[in-house]
Parts: C-alpha cells; structure tokens; sequence
C-alpha cells in the first residue's frame, strides 16, 4: 500500500507498444518515480490484423523513410489513436483514480545506435490532447545523444522492484527482442546494474510460424515441442560478433532477420522452430556476464512458451517467471514507462553509462502540458 508521507507519489499510465507489434500495453501505478507504491489495472489492446501488416510493411522499410511520407504519418496517427483508446479504457476499471501523467513510449520502427538513432513513432501531442493528461514521450533520445545504446531503459524498474534482495539477480525480457538487467550483490548498501539485449527473443519465431502455420506466434509452444534442435544451423546462427561483445549493446528487431530465415531455411517446421528457440536461449547464455547472477527471472510474452521456459531452465539453472514474485509479467514495460514519466518530472536520471552506454547519467523524456 501507499506511503502517504511521500510527497512525490503520482497515479502515472505507461503505454508501451513492443517489437512483437501485437498491441499496445497499458498499466497504472503509483509511483514517485523510486519505488512503485500501489499497483494499479493492466491491460493489452492489440492491434487489429490490417494495423499489424501496415506496421510491419513500415518496419521492413523503415532505414529508407523519411518521415514525411503519407502512409507513415497515417499509420502513426492510428497507432496513437490506439493508444488513446487503452488510457480509456484503463481509466473506466478505476474511474475513481485520477492519473496525472502518462509516459509514452510509441512503436519502434528502427534502431540504429552506431548511428545515433532509434525511431518511435506517436504522436505525443495527439495523444495529450485526446487525453487531457500531460504526456512525456521520447524517452530514448538524450541518452543516444549522449553516446548511449537508447536501450534497455527497463534496467531502472528492475532495479527498484528487486531493491530489497540483496543476491544477484538476473531480470529477463523476452519479447520480439530479448533484454537482460543484471544485478550485481549488494555489497555496503551499494550495487552495480549491468544491462543489454541478448538477441532475438520471440521475433523470429514469430515470423517462422506465421510463415509456416498462418499464425502470428508459436502458440504455447506447440511446433518447437515437436521439433530437434539442429546444431550446426544453431552454431551460423550464434557466428555473430554482437553475442561476443561485452554489455551495454541493443538491437533492432530485424537485426538478425535475413541471415537467420536462410540459415533455418531447409529445416522442417518443427526443427525450425526448435532451433530458434535454442537460438534465443543460448543467446542469453552466452552474454558476457561480470557476474553470474544467482537466479533468473522471466518477463514478457517468451514465458509463455513452455519449450523456451524449459530450454532456459536446462541451460541457466535457476529460472522462474516474475509471476512467483507478484508482479505482472505482461504488464512490466508500461509500467516501466509510468516510472520513466514521473522521473522525468523529479528529473531523476533513467540510464547509465553500465545500462547503455551513455557517457553520463541521463534523464529520460520530452514533456507535452
Ligand atoms: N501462449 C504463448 N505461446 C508462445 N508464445 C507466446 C505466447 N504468448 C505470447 N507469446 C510470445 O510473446 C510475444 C509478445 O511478447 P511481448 O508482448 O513481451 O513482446 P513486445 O513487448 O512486443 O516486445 P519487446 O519487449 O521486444 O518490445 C508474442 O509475439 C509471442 O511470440
Ligand atoms: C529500441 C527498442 O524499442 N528497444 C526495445 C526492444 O524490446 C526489448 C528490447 O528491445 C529493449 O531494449 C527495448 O525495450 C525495453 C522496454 C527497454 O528499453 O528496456
């Protein structure tokens, strides 16, 4: 429950529309920015099926766009209107609760850090007037011009939620990308935070059964459960020079896209899918690590996968979704978003030189009153 005595304690929304490009999430809190306080409703509005192709199409040209083009800003005005309809629709489960900012992230379309550039699009000015509550959006801009990856700024939340368990711990993210927040022990009250994308998460499965069965995921994990991992495919696809490097790095969806659907090109359905799931798995073992954590944590839409579960238990030991703990395993990326927001307000930095590279400590956000 609240702390009335903190001063600082905001209702605060967080929306955030992942790589998998399923849909918006939506999640209220109360949060002063250091801690959550109260959890409020979650929610996950996806996006319809013509939505989701136009988004895709965007994506898969997004490094050749301008900005200015018709279909783009279309596609951005609907992809906010969506957003405007989950604040609704989060705001009618608790009409008594009255948020005071929103922190919005919008739809990545390209992520170019060696070039300085992670692309959102949403319209934050849309979605404050449409909402009538301040926004705060942009969250990755200061700390790419600042020399930073842009990502993961998931590590801050993480690293609040688990303040008070003093053992390493490792926080996993598997969505279309897969992220990993490594906390050091607490030693003298103090502890170091590590963070990074692993690799591909669910994304390339995603679209390995949507080519294979016409459905968007490997539902609960049906076609890698029939399938046997192909080792030498697994090895090209880890012969990449990104798992060798040490933390803080990031990806864009689509950056291991071309060569891994021709390296799994000849395999079976269920092989295919077997194997990109080893290939997410050993990913994430395979990072550089200064530390090994004690146990590992699991979050985003990979944890309910069975055969991913089960393969990360082989090979990491001490798995479990964050579920066991309480939290909302679905619901933790907006929720990040709302921290984010109320950060910006205190001016509280969100990243690191550990967490992204950045060369200084940033704080996240550009506001819309
Ligand atoms: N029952 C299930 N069985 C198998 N996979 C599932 C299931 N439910 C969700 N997923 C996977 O989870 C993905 C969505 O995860 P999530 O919402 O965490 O991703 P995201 O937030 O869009 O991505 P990112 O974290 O990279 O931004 C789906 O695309 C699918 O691959
Ligand atoms: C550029 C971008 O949108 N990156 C996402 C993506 O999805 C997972 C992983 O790659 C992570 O780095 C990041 O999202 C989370 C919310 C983050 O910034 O922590």
């Amino acid at each position: 429950m609240a702390d009335p005595g903190s001063g600082d304690l905001r209702w605060a929304i967080g929306l955030m529309s992942g790589t998998s490009l399923d849909g918006v999430d939506a999640a209220l809190v109360l949060t002063d920015g250091e801690r959550i306080a109260e959890y409020g409703p979650a929610l996950t509005l996806p996006y319809d099926q013509m939505l989701r192709d136009r988004l895709r199409l965007i994506l898969d040209h997004a490094a050749e766009l301008s900005g200015s083009e018709v279909d783009l800003k279309d596609v951005e005005r609907e992809v906010t209107l969506r957003h405007v309809e989950a604040v609704t629709a989060l705001r009618n489960m608790v009409p008594e609760i009255v948020p005071e900012i929103i922190g919005f992230h919008g739809q990545t379309i390209l992520h170019q850090p060696e070039k300085g550039r992670s692309w959102q699009i949403g319209d934050g000015t849309l979605l404050q007037e449409q909402c009538g509550i301040p926004v705060i959006y942009d969250f990755r801009a200061r700390d790419l011009e600042h020399g930073g990856e842009g990502a993961p700024l998931v590590p801050v939340l993480h690293a609040a939620l688990l303040e008070r368990d003093e053992r390493s711990v490792a926080v996993l993210n598997i969505g279309g990308v897969a992220n990993v927040t490594l906390l050091g022990p607490v030693r003298g009250g103090i502890r170091q935070i590590w963070a990074c994308d692993t690799g591909p998460g669910n994304a390339l499965l995603d679209d390995w059964a949507e080519r294979h069965t016409g459905v968007a995921c490997d539902t609960d994990g049906a076609l890698a459960s029939k399938g046997t991992v192909n080792p030498d495919v697994l090895e090209r696809l880890l012969d990449s020079p990104y798992f060798k490097r040490p933390m803080p790095k990031s990806l864009d969806r689509l950056s291991f896209h071309g060569p891994a659907m021709e390296a799994v090109q000849g395999l079976s359905a269920e092989d295919g899918a077997a194997t990109l799931v080893a290939f997410t798995v050993e990913a994430i073992a395979r990072t550089p690590m200064d530390v090994m954590p004690d146990k590992w944590l699991v979050a985003g839409g990979g944890r309910h996968n069975p055969v991913l579960m089960e393969r990360l238990r082989l090979r990491l030991g001490n798995v479990a979704s964050v579920d066991v703990l309480g939290w909302d395993g679905d619901a933790l990326e907006a929720q990040c978003f709302a921290l984010l927001a109320v950060r910006y307000l205190r001016q509280l930095p969100s990243s690191w030189p550990q967490t992204t590279g950045t060369r200084q400590a940033c704080v996240a956000g550009r506001a819309i009153v």
